[in-house]
Formats: structure tokens, sequence, C-alpha cells
């Protein structure tokens, strides 16, 4: 091997352990929404990911395309630029990662950081060009209900439990009418990676929204929480709604699945190097 002509590829160059790092510092900023980065970093990498279509093998994570402004400009990735903008500056420290690999590994860390489970995570996407965006329309839509959800993420590949415990992300940040045009919620924890998506589901009594955005519910007891239509198809759907009973009782069951959900939803449409190491980063809190 010594006289191999091969050169080292890019993402061998990089020390992952640093960026998980540097992309921990960049988490938190109390004049940016409830203080942390990190559900919009969530959103990015999910959103990166979330575009596989497992009949064409196209779209997933690889590739970085939502860089580009073909998919950027789609209606759901709105305000993402906030997660792209804060993440820039470690592209041009770690100039041998990859967009792809960054965006991921931000989620990932996000994820750790804000208390939930350790999520393992593979280096060596590649960087692809504005041709290989995908089409519009390939992220769900919050207006809709538990077919439409079934539909997306069918697509990508996950079953009903893998569905269910995606959605417990929803225990983060918030919504903006500025991007998706809901509002809120102002709960209690929305820098804190926990079950309460499936425990306040079930256990308030949620109202429509009396305004004239979009339609949304609100809790009627405080009207401090919301829900979207797309969120309340996972306590109206009998097989949705057995798992989320079942993380409403058990986080760690939730942190357990969701985990391998989130780690497989990264990997979408992803061919990995062989030598590509696996990650079990340490949480730094
Ligand atoms: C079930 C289908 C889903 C729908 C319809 C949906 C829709 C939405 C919408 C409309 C927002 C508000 C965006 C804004 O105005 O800023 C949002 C926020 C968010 N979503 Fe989802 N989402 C879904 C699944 C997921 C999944 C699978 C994840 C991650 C695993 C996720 C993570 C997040 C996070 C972390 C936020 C908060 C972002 C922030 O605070 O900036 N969502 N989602
Ligand atoms: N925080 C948050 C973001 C997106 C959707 C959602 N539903 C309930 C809470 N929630």
């Amino acid at each position: 091997y010594f006289y191999s002509n091969e050169t080292t590829p890019s993402w061998k160059k990089v020390n992952y352990n640093s960026v998980y790092k540097d992309i921990a510092g960049l988490l938190e900023d109390e004049d940016y929404d409830d203080g942390s980065y990190g559900p919009v970093f969530v959103r990015l990498a999910w959103h990166a990911s979330g575009t596989y279509d497992k009949k064409t093998r196209t779209g997933g994570s690889d590739g970085g395309t939502i860089r580009h402004p073909a998919e950027a400009g789609h209606g759901a990735n709105n305000g993402l630029e906030h997660a792209r903008d804060r993440l820039e500056p470690l592209k041009k420290q770690y100039p041998n990662i990859s967009y792809a690999d960054l965006y991921t590994l931000a989620g990932v860390v996000a994820v750790q950081e804000l208390g939930g489970p350790t999520v393992r995570w593979r280096p060596g996407r590649e960087d692809k060009t504005e041709a290989d965006c995908t089409p519009d329309g390939r992220l769900p839509d919050a207006s809709q209900g538990a077919d439409h959800v079934r539909d997306i993420f069918y697509r990508m590949g996950f079953n009903d439990q893998e569905i269910a415990a995606l959605v417990g992300a929803h225990a983060l940040g918030r919504c903006h009418t500025s991007r998706s045009g809901f509002e809120g919620p102002w709960n209690a924890s929305p820098t804190s990676f926990t079950n309460f998506f499936y425990t306040e589901l079930l256990n308030n009594t949620w109202v429509p929204k009396k305004w004239n955005g979009p339609f949304q519910y609100v809790d009627k007891q405080s009207g401090q929480f919301m829900m979207l239509p797309a969120d309340m198809a996972f306590k109206k759907d009998s097989e949705f709604r057995k798992y989320v009973e079942k993380y409403a009782a058990d986080q760690d069951a939730f942190f357990e699945d969701f985990a391998k959900a989130f780690a497989k939803l990264l990997e979408l449409g992803v061919k990995f190097p062989e030598d590509a190491p696996v990650y079990e980063f340490k949480t730094l809190e």
C-alpha cells in the first residue's frame, strides 16, 4: 500500500470529534428563537434527508443538495437558511467535510446536546450539483392527515412505528408564521429533547385556533401549546396512536426507537465507503 497512487479521500481527512465539538459550540444563542439553534439544525438534517424515494432511489441526504437554491427555495424549506448560515463558517474551517455530512452531523449534535439519545452517524456523503436537486413535494404537508403522512414516509421506506417515533422531534422548537405560516408553541421546554410531544398530544384537549392563519390546534386549557393538523393524525389514527401511547408512557422506549429511525433517515440512499466508521459521539453536556 506504500505505493498505492490512490489519494486519500476528503472525508478521511476530517476530525469528526472536533467538528462535533464545534457544532455544539454553535447551539446556544439567547438572541435566536428560544435560545438554541438545535431545533432548526434537526429540521435541516431531516429536510435534507426526507426527500428520498426508495423506488427511484433519488433524493436523501447524499449530495447536500438542500444548499442549492433549487431545493432551498421549496416552501417546506423556508427558514432553514438560519441553520445553513450558522453552519457555514465550519465548512471554511473544515474544507474537507461535505455539506451533506456537515448538515446531517449537525442534526445528531443537536439531538444529543439537547438531552436526547446517542444517534449513530457515518461520514462519506459527497456533495453534488444543482442538477441532482429533487423536485418539490417530497416533504410532508402539515395541513394533511394520516393518509398523506403515510404516503410520504412509506415512500422513504419507513413503517408506522418508525414514523410515530420520528414525529417526536416536534417536542423541539416552534412553528414560525414567517416560515411555514403556523404559529407557536410557547411550550415549556422547546430546547430539550423529551417525549413531551406524545404526553401533550394525549393529555391536552385540542381545539381549533381562532385566527386568520392556517388551520391549526391550540390546547384548550392554557392556550400555550399548538399542534399541526398532521400532528393530530397521530392521535386520531389507531395504528399511530398505539405508538404515541407507548412513547408517552416510556421515554426510554421513545429514545431507543427515535435514535434508530433518525439514524436511518440521515442515511437514506447513501452509498457509504466500506471503510467508513460508525461514530457514537460522546455527548458533551
Ligand atoms: C410528520 C410529518 C411532519 C410535518 C407535516 C412537519 C411539519 C413541520 C412544520 C410545519 C414545522 C414548522 C416550521 C416553521 O414554521 O419553522 C415543523 C417544525 C419542526 N419539525 Fe417537523 N414535520 C414533520 C416531521 C418531522 C420530523 C420527522 C422531524 C425530525 C425528525 C421534524 C422536526 C422538526 C423540528 C425540530 C421543528 C422545529 C424547527 C424550529 O424550531 O425551527 N419534523 N415541522
Ligand atoms: N414545536 C413544534 C414544532 C413543530 C410542530 C409541532 N407540533 C407541536 C409542537 N411542535
